[in-house]
């Protein structure tokens, strides 16, 4: 019997327009899993739906779909943001805002103020109010009878129906219910009330309702627009056109015509067009406004550039070695997007309430309206008490309270230099209680050095063997292979260049190979059966907590070479403070026990891990989650993938290689340990933040729809305290973006210091 694969499944982002509130995301969701094979995951907080979708639907079916619920589906436009809001659509919110409570204003101040009510006051009021509840809340009732076409109700219909329930009764009340007579008064109270045998307007409703319900939607606006600022900025970092240098002669290119290869030119001041290699020139570079990083780096033939950095000093010229979407920009930028594609599991169920919410409601209104006219109370009573259940129960709150506090979060972490790939690593992050950390180029600088080099006596000889292992270890991006071939670059004299590699291989937690001049080269960790001298050089490495290497070449050991590193500064401080936070640090590494112990002495780390390969650090994760702990791994290189991807939460550092960056849920892009206790912090502040809003949300329609159904909320009082809950959650959410890391960091008893 033969069975089918799984149809291959792809993914498409679409922008969404007309979405206010959750009950909008799960129509829009349920809507679009209809089609068959295909579910969808809307994120109400940048407009977009990213759809899982077989290949062989196509996006106008989707787009389709979208459209028959309702709502406005595109494909984004390229370089468009997740997160961006149009400029024009901005302003033209902020006007309608303005000019509504410019109208509004007199409105409720005159109904809230008796004292005031001059003769009249109450046409005055009427002709204010008239273009607020048409023109004002026209967008809600746009989307309203949008809505009401494909027989949906989202929380618009509810602001709507409130404005013209309260508006329209208050004309009726105007004309032909007694309201209107000169002098007539209306006193406010928190209750519903009115001189007896007067109807009584509900004009400050009608204002108050759209009033409230613009500012939260221009508040949540500005929230995207804030932290889509911070994705723009890095966008407009990239450079358009690029001088480059083709035999002798200088050409200015587009940028996207600038190949992986190509030589381009870096004048000071200028920007670096892209990841690149320095082929001449030496400079500093500031990389602050990519990384965060604030001390300009030095840079010399050899080094690496990042696209984006700002050439601080001389002329350079680089060699590009990626381009376009490949750059560590470009990667950044991704990284941040698709952050806040994501979505929250507590946001699915905000989603899940309210779309059901939304029904209940407008079911409540009526029942609420029939019941009071069939027992025989005042229809005055009745509808009063119907309006309020519309107005107070927008659960608006309740549709905020998750993405504001997200977006403001994420932002606020790509600000400080930790990139969370989404609100799952979020939530991940907050749990974490131990911490699995990998040692070089994670505790320490990475920046390793060669500290001393014994050949074996009657061997092939020191300056031989550099010749050979400096070949082989060019190919390697571990920072020993790397502090190894600089050595051997450096010290061999005469310096002809080293010889050329074939047969190159590199096994990761063991060491590399190549077959150099025709000898048969391997570098790798020492065993236990050296010659005598190399027995000793090992013992002294051993006591300066230098990492050994040994060097065979045709099978014979001819060298051991004993490599130096510094411990990041920031380290101490960093374990220091995760300990603080309840965190258990573990230090897992694939170097041997003296090194490992000296760092872990130097840092107060007890539980150690020594001569771990990629797959034993992977199983010690496995254990440790296994005993119930929440494992977050961190770490830089190639070894460390395997970790990172079987942890509760992978953690990469910025400077490390690609493979352990693409297994990583977080990316510290500066490289510094310190920022993870910054994100665990602020991952713990941000999920404190939607609790309190989600708690917020839910307690408030509690307590308030109940009053509303046996009459005692006036609709006015109803409209204030539905957008005051808006913009709680909305203000709570903000404070996030202002949220500090400790003050101390990066400062402290810390300076990089010398091991041991
Ligand atoms: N390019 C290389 N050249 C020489 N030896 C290597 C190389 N790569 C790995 N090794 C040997 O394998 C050992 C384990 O390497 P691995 O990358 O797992 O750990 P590490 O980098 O020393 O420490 P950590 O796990 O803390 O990053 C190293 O200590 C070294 O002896």
């Amino acid at each position: 019997m033969t069975t089918e694969p799984p149809p291959p499944i792809v993914t498409t982002d679409l922008t969404i327009g007309g979405m206010t509130c959750a009950a909008c995301v799960r129509r829009v969701e349920k809507k679009l899993a209809r089609l068959d094979g295909v579910s969808a995951s809307v994120n109400l907080a940048t407009g977009r739906v990213r759809v899982s979708h077989p290949p062989h639907v196509r996006h106008e079916e989707l787009v389709a779909m979208v459209e028959q619920a309702g709502y406005t589906a595109a494909l984004p436009k390229p370089r468009q943001d997740a997160a961006d809001v149009p400029d024009a659509a901005h302003r033209q919110q902020r006007e309608r805002l303005l000019i509504t409570a410019l109208l509004a204003l007199p409105v409720l101040v005159l109904s809230m103020v008796p004292a005031w009510q001059f003769r009249n006051w109450q046409w005055l009021c009427f002709v204010l109010t008239a273009p607020v509840a048409v023109w004002g809340a026209w967008p809600f009732h746009v989307r309203a009878l949008r809505g009401l076409r494909h027989s949906t109700a989202t929380m618009d219909t509810l602001v709507s129906l409130g404005v013209a329930a309260s508006f329209s009764w208050s004309a009726y009340a105007l004309f032909l219910g007694g309201a209107g007579g000169p002098g007539m008064r209306m006193p406010f109270s928190l209750l519903p009330s009115a001189p007896d045998g007067v109807a009584h307007i509900y004009l400050e409703a009608a204002v108050g309702v759209p009033l409230f319900a613009l500012a939260g939607r221009f508040l949540e606006a500005r929230v995207r627009h804030g932290t889509g600022a911070a994705l723009r900025s890095l966008a407009h970092l990239a450079a358009k056109e690029v001088s480059v240098r083709e035999d002798g002669t200088e050409r200015r290119i587009a940028i996207e015509e600038l190949a992986a290869g190509q030589v381009f030119i870096v004048r000071p001041g200028e920007r670096v067009a892209t990841d690149g290699a320095v082929v001449e020139g030496r400079s500093a570079v500031d990389l602050s406004l990519v990384t965060g990083e604030s001390e300009p780096v030095e840079v010399a033939p050899g080094s690496s550039v990042v696209g984006g950095a700002v050439n601080a000093g001389g002329l350079l010229l680089v060699r590009a070695t990626a381009v376009g979407a490949d750059t560590q920009l470009a990667r950044i930028t991704r990284l941040v997007t698709e952050a806040q594609a994501g979505k929250a599991r507590a946001q699915r169920l905000a989603d899940t309430v309210a779309g059901v919410f939304v029904p209940v409601v407008l079911t409540l209104a009526v029942t609420v309206l029939g019941f009071w006219l069939g027992a025989g109370a005042d229809p005055q009573a009745a509808v009063t008490a119907s309006v309020a259940v519309l107005v107070v129960a927008c659960p608006c709150a309740l549709g905020l309270a998750t993405p504001t506090a997200l977006m403001a979060a994420t932002g606020r972490g790509a600000q400080l230099g930790v990139l969370v790939s989404g609100p799952r690593a979020l939530e991940a992050l907050r749990h974490i209680d131990t911490v699995v950390l990998d040692k070089t180029g994670t505790l320490t600088s990475g920046h390793m050095s060669v500290a001393r080099v014994t050949a074996v006596p009657g061997g092939l000889g020191e300056e031989t063997v550099l010749r050979l292992v400096g070949a082989v270890e060019r190919g390697s991006e571990h920072p020993l292979g790397r502090a190894i071939a600089a050595y051997a670059e450096r010290t061999l004299p005469g310096k002809p260049p080293l010889p050329q590699v074939s047969d190159f291989a590199a096994t990761a937690g063991r060491g590399v190979r190549g077959l150099v001049d025709d000898r048969r080269v391997e570098v790798l960790a020492p065993d236990d059966a050296l010659p005598t001298e190399l027995a000793e050089a090992l013992m002294a490495a051993e006591t300066a907590a230098h990492t050994p290497v040994v060097v065979r070449v045709d099978g014979v050991t001819q060298a051991l070479i004993a490599v130096g590193d510094v411990l990041r500064p920031g380290s101490y401080r960093a374990v220091h403070r995760l300990r603080r936070l309840g965190v258990r640090p573990v230090l897992a590494t694939g170097d041997r026990e003296a090194p490992a112990r000296s760092v872990a002495t130097a840092l107060g780390i007890e539980e150690v891990h020594a001569r771990h390969t990629p797959e034993e650090k992977a199983r010690l994760v496995q254990e440790l989650r296994e005993q119930g702990r929440h494992v977050a791994a961190i770490g830089d290189g190639v070894n460390d993938a395997a970790a990172l991807a079987g942890a509760d939460l992978g953690i990469a550092m910025g400077t490390g290689a690609d493979a352990a960056i693409g297994a990583a849920d977080v990316t510290l892009v500066r490289g510094d340990i310190e920022a993870l206790v910054d994100a665990v912090r602020l991952a713990r502040r941000t999920l404190g933040t939607i609790r309190a809003n989600l708690l917020w949300a839910f307690g408030y329609n509690a307590v308030t729809v109940p009053l509303a159904v046996v009459g005692l909320l006036n609709p006015m009082v109803a409209a204030v305290a539905m957008s005051a809950s808006s913009l709680l959650v909305v203000a709570n959410s903000l404070r996030l973006r202002a949220w500090q890391p400790s003050p101390a960091r990066g400062r402290g008893p810390t300076a990089s210091r010398k091991l041991p």
